[in-house]
């Protein structure tokens, strides 16, 4: 594994990663390679999430064609200098922000979304100039299998490179030595990887997940409202990281709640889940396992059925739940969805402050005002009002987690900008001495207040002084850009 970064490195190192004519290059190779082989691609994520290729295509290959296109159309200005603010004692100087590429970075990704965890951070680090190592995750095993076929073919392989394999591989990769680490998964493997990062000192960005609520206020429209988050709950069959987690809402909601997202499962899958081409399964056994097990003990207002040599769940509404049980204490990642009642609003802000900041929140109300308040007393990793799961889909806003649920953000710029270093570049002559001697030993009262003039918005000189000096700021400029 040594030699394989040190190999990356030494092609970083050669600057062959930098010119934006090579990243857009090998952006435009990705593309390709999405396009040219968008079947054997489909048939990937299909097979390891039980899912139809339309399915597959619409929830992860379309996010990968659009990040591609944004960074294709916008890396020249992401990657220009940008011109910095400068004050009187720098005046006569260039002064920039040059965005520059990490070095060589390492992408690990999950299995829930297996093409886009795992390309979509690779488009942000290839358009940011840098050398990258891939970690798709063991689970979805057809698609790491058909990444580590494809991505060789269409990049260059001195700069970025696929490894695939378990908890071995990955532990053998977190010894080396990163330039910038993207993990996305589990909070208790997040702290794995920060602790590995750390003894490099090397960044990290952490995807992670948490349980997301889902506020309903009584002024909304129920109908809209059920249909949404019947979507966002059970697409990938709950195995979303930001999926609507639980609800939250008065008692007196709970029976039409229940009843509007049976009627649209119905609308949905039709009469037989189980055999809809919309709905996928479980990954594997243990999950599904784990999954089960928050059902005991509860209130099963709609479905609860399952079919453990499928990995089948069933959309399932959970009523009444206690806050302390156990389906409440953890990451659902499943088709189960628990409806616990509060008051009112300031009930559900307090339910969800005591608990770990979560990566995503959701609120539906025809009151804007109420929207913006739960999130002006809240926080979470990002927000989405009267919808579910769309915040992730619209490049120009940061994805990512705050607290328990992650650190950093990316997609777009916000990508481009995780895997950059944006270097202040200070650029002198070697004339104007005069004065730079006010800051050359020895100090005086004086000197002092000359830089406190230069350099601070507050300064004691009269006004004549001020305007005399602004004349001669302006001739000393003249001169010199004449000379
Ligand atoms: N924030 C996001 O964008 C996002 C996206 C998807 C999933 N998630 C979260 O991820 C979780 C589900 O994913 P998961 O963790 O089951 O995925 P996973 O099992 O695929 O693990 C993620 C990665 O970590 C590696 N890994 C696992 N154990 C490791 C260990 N001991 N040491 C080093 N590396 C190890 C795996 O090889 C894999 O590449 C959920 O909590 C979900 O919310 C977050
Ligand atoms: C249009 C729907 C796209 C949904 C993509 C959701 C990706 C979530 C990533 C976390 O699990």
């Amino acid at each position: 594994m040594e030699r394989q970064v040190q190999r990356l490195r030494q092609t970083f190192r050669s600057g062959r990663s930098r010119p934006l004519r090579f990243r857009l290059q090998q952006l435009e190779a990705l593309r390709r390679m999405v396009q040219e082989r968008e079947k054997d691609i489909l048939a990937a994520i299909a097979a390891d999430l039980s899912k139809s290729e339309l399915n597959a295509y619409s929830h992860e290959v379309i996010t990968i064609l659009g990040e591609i296109d944004f960074m294709l159309g916008n890396l020249p200005e992401l990657a220009s200098a940008r011109p910095a603010k400068k004050n009187l004692l720098t005046m006569m100087d260039e002064a920039y922000v040059q965005p520059e590429p990490l070095g060589v970075v390492l992408i690990i990704g999950a299995w829930n979304y297996p093409f886009v965890l795992t390309l979509q951070p690779l488009v942000g680090a290839i358009a940011a100039g840098n050398a990258a190592i891939v970690k798709p995750s063991e689970l979805s095993e057809n698609t790491a299998k058909i990444l580590a076929e494809l991505l060789p073919q269409y990049l260059d392989q001195d700069l970025y490179m696929i490894v695939n394999g378990g908890v071995e591989e990955t532990t053998e990769l977190l010894r080396q030595r990163f330039d910038h680490i993207l993990y996305t998964g589990n909070t208790a493997v997040g702290k794995i990887v920060m602790e590995a990062a750390a003894k490099h000192l090397t960044p990290v960005t952490l995807e992670l997940g948490g349980k997301s609520p889902c506020y309903i206020d009584r002024d909304c429209d129920l109908d809209v409202a059920c249909r949404r988050i019947t979507w966002g709950k059970y697409m990938n069959c709950g195995q979303t990281c930001i999926a609507p987690d639980y609800i939250l809402c008065e008692a007196s909601l709970q029976d039409q709640i229940v009843q509007k997202i049976k009627d649209t499962v119905k609308d949905f899958y039709g009469e037989n889940v189980k055999a809809s081409p919309d709905y996928e399964r479980i990954i594997n056994l243990r999950h599904f396992k784990r999954i089960k097990s928050l059902l005991e003990g509860q209130k099963i207002a709609f479905g609860g059925e399952t079919d453990e040599a499928t990995r089948y769940i069933a959309p399932t509404i959970l009523t009444d739940v206690d806050p302390n049980s156990k389906v409440m204490q953890e990451e659902i990642f499943g088709p189960i969805l628990p409806i616990v009642s509060v008051k009112n609003v300031e009930e559900a802000i307090n339910f969800i402050n005591d608990r770990e900041k979560p990566l995503a929140l959701y609120i539906f109300s025809h009151n804007n005002k109420l929207i913006k308040r739960v999130i002006d007393e809240t926080s979470s990793g990002g927000v989405t009002g009267n919808d579910v799961i769309m915040h992730f889909t619209v490049n120009s806003l940061p994805f990512g987690g705050v607290g328990a649920s992650g650190m950093g953000a990316y997609h777009g710029k916000y990508s481009f900008d995780t895997f950059s270093h944006q270097r202040p570049c200070l650029l002198k002559g070697l004339k104007g001495e005069s004065v730079n001697k006010l800051r050359y030993p020895p100090n005086s009262e004086s000197k002092v207040s000359w830089s406190k003039f230069f350099l601070l918005k507050q300064f004691n000189k009269g006004r004549l002084q001020l305007l005399l000096l602004v004349c001669l700021v302006a001739v000393a400029a003249v001169i010199v850009k004449v000379s």
